[in-house]
């Protein structure tokens, strides 16, 4: 088994909680509060902004040309493909441009960026790639999931469609092999660390959709 698959059935009881959340299943029949949408889409327009920073440390570190093309592109396409995403969704759920331009991240939003970015900072290469990955397929995995029990017509059609694009199935499955090629030249600590790493950005994703679900704010 793959290092990847290996990580990747440690935290099957975490992609359960996802796969069951509430946020997904309304989204996938359709009956997702549109209030709990629009938060969602705000904290990922900023989500994705920092996310692309991200790739591009990975980009300028990575060790090899596949690395260095892979992360480089996977930075373009989060600010340009989901952007256009977003700006679709913004408009369909009334988020103006003062609204966008002025969302201060939720503890969720800047607790998975924020250790994303220390990941970038203070880490290995092969730590911040395997933060990288859950982004990648733990979306592929929930679009995958999603689609064919999805309702039709769909609100929320166009996430769907996105996050189950054989594209972007093919794109996870390129990380992942920068992954398992990573953990393959490293040692035992530095595998132990990329597990560590993978699985606490997993944990990310759920609270992420978690706090849309409950349009939670700062606390105080
Ligand atoms: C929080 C989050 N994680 C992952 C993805 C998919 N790139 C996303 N759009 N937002």
């Amino acid at each position: 088994m793959s290092f990847c698959d290996t990580i990747w059935e440690e935290v099957a009881p975490l992609r359960q909680s996802i796969l069951a959340h509430p946020f997904l299943a309304e989204l996938a029949d359709g009956t997702l509060s549109p209030e709990a949408f629009r938060h969602y889409i705000v904290q990922d327009s900023l989500y994705l902004a920092e996310y692309a920073r991200v790739l591009a440390i990975a980009a300028a570190r990575a060790p090899t040309a596949a690395g260095r093309m892979e992360f480089s592109d996977g930075a373009k396409v989060a600010v340009q493909v989901e952007e256009v995403l977003h700006q679709a969704f913004f408009a369909q759920f009334g988020v103006t441009a003062d609204m966008a331009r002025t969302a201060e991240a939720t503890p969720e939003c800047l607790g998975y960026t924020s250790y994303l970015a220390s990941l970038a900072a203070t880490r290995s290469y092969e730590e911040l790639i395997a933060g990288i990955l859950p982004c990648f397929w733990v979306y592929w995995e929930v679009g995958c999931a999603i689609k064919p029990r999805a309702s039709s017509p769909n609100p929320y059609g166009a996430w769907i469609d996105t996050y189950a694009d054989p594209s972007f199935g093919a794109a996870t499955d390129r990380v992942r092999a920068l992954v398992d090629e990573a953990a393959a030249n490293g040692t035992p600590a530095t595998r132990a660390a990329m597990k560590t790493a993978f699985c606490n950005a997993t944990r990310y994703e759920w609270m992420f959709w978690d706090s849309a679900h409950r349009c939670a704010g700062w606390p105080i």
